[in-house]
């Protein structure tokens, strides 16, 4: 950046420093978001968001070579360079920073179509963010919309448990008029890393007891070593959600114009349902 500004304050020099300080504000403020939300090494993410800034700032040079040449043609060419470099540096901040929203702490719904008991299932699986997010609907607004409840602790990590215990306090709150009945079998609790057992901040016990008191199912498991577990638990969930349905529906007796409009449904169509 020193050789460029000592060349002259031409638009050339100043488009050129300028290029090279947005590709490096850029390529450091991602690899920051990349280490932090990734834990992802920082040589790692900084050697890619290298490659990337590079092929980004040749994008990027019609752009800085228009702005120093208003620069250097105004009275003040000698700011522009500390000018334009701060500007760089907290303009791409935040835009890089913007880019990963969905890398960590942010919440994703997933969507699968599966056959369960020869019924075609929508599954919609809602991932929420561990932290709070600015933003982003509240957990309560998707306690009322699910049918069936994952909650994970770590049994590494305490605060996780007392996070989880919450979780399942505020699910049997919201849903007890509703579902009182089947709340043992449409909420689980899990403690996940059993891999990590020589760590454990959390009992097996204490994590049974949570599970007894509250109604909720309990397993204990590891992610990470015994991924078939996982799916046993999910297939059990979506299983007993979709019997939940099941039930749910025989309860809620449609009448009127909306019975006639399921019968068509019946003959006409294929029946779907979301879990
Ligand atoms: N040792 C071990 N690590 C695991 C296991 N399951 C997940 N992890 C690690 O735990 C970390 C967090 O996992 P995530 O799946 O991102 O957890 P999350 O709760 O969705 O995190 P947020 O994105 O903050 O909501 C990652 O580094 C995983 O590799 C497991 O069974 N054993």
């Amino acid at each position: 950046l020193l050789s460029f500004s000592l060349l002259s304050f031409t638009p050339l020099s100043l488009s050129l420093s300028l290029s090279v300080s947005l590709s490096l504000s850029l390529s450091l403020s991602l690899s920051l978001s990349l280490s932090f939300s990734l834990s992802v090494s920082f040589c790692l993410s900084l050697s890619l968001s290298f490659c990337l800034s590079l092929s980004l700032s040749l994008f990027l040079s019609p752009l800085s070579f228009c702005l120093s040449l208003f620069l250097s043609l105004s009275h003040y060419p000698s700011l522009s360079i500390p000018l334009c470099l701060s500007l760089c540096f907290f303009l791409t901040l935040p835009l890089s920073l913007s880019l990963f929203p969905f890398l960590s702490h942010a919440e994703c719904i997933y969507r699968k179509r599966l056959s369960i008991d020869g019924r075609q299932l929508n599954l919609e699986l809602y991932d929420p963010c561990s932290q709070a997010c600015e933003g982003k609907s509240t957990l309560t607004d998707q306690i009322h919309w699910a049918d069936g409840f994952v909650v994970v602790y770590d049994i590494s990590d305490r605060s996780s448990f007392i996070k989880a215990k919450a979780i399942v306090h505020l699910i049997r709150e919201l849903n007890l008029g509703v579902a009182k009945r089947d709340a043992d079998t449409l909420v689980f609790l899990v403690g996940n890393k059993q891999d990590l057992c020589h760590v454990r901040e959390v009992s097996r016990e204490e994590g049974q007891r949570l599970a007894a008191e509250s109604q909720t199912q309990f397993y204990e498991l590891s992610a990470a070593e015994h991924y078939q577990e996982v799916v046993l638990m999910f297939s059990k969930m979506v299983h007993n959600a979709s019997l939940g349905g099941k039930a749910k529906e025989r309860r809620r007796r449609p009448s009127g114009s909306k019975s006639m409009a399921k019968l068509i449904n019946n003959v006409f169509g294929k029946r779907r349902k979301s879990v």
